[in-house]
């Protein structure tokens, strides 16, 4: 699925949909800590979230360190944010809601 690039206007009306998040300075790249309650909240938070990736074809870049999850969502295929970062990070922000996010 190829989407295009999103320039700066129409990122930051996107970002006001997903407050949690932060963009890089080249805009390039959607980041957000997540910290949960423990080992097993963090790793449910990220299975959930591997089966909405897949489905979308559009896959995070993501570090664990036990109860903490760090996400860089950006679109490779086209060098940059494109909606389905949006998309992902909206999905993920449900996900996290649902399990007792701690920030
Ligand atoms: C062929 C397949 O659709 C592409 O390689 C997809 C897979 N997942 C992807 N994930 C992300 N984050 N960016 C991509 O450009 C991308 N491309």
């Amino acid at each position: 699925m190829s989407r295009p690039k999103l320039d700066s206007t129409a990122v930051s009306e996107k970002l006001a949909s997903v407050p949690d998040w932060e963009v890089d300075a080249g805009e390039t790249a959607l980041t957000r800590h997540f910290k949960f309650a423990n080992f097993s909240e963090a790793f449910g938070f990220m299975t959930r979230a591997a089966l909405v990736a897949e489905k979308l074809d559009h896959h995070p870049e993501w570090k664990n360190v036990y109860r903490n999850v760090e996400v860089r969502l950006t679109t490779h295929d086209a060098g940059g944010l494109t909606g389905l970062d949006f998309d992902l990070a909206t999905a993920m922000d449900r996900i996290a809601a649902g399990t007792g996010t701690k920030r």
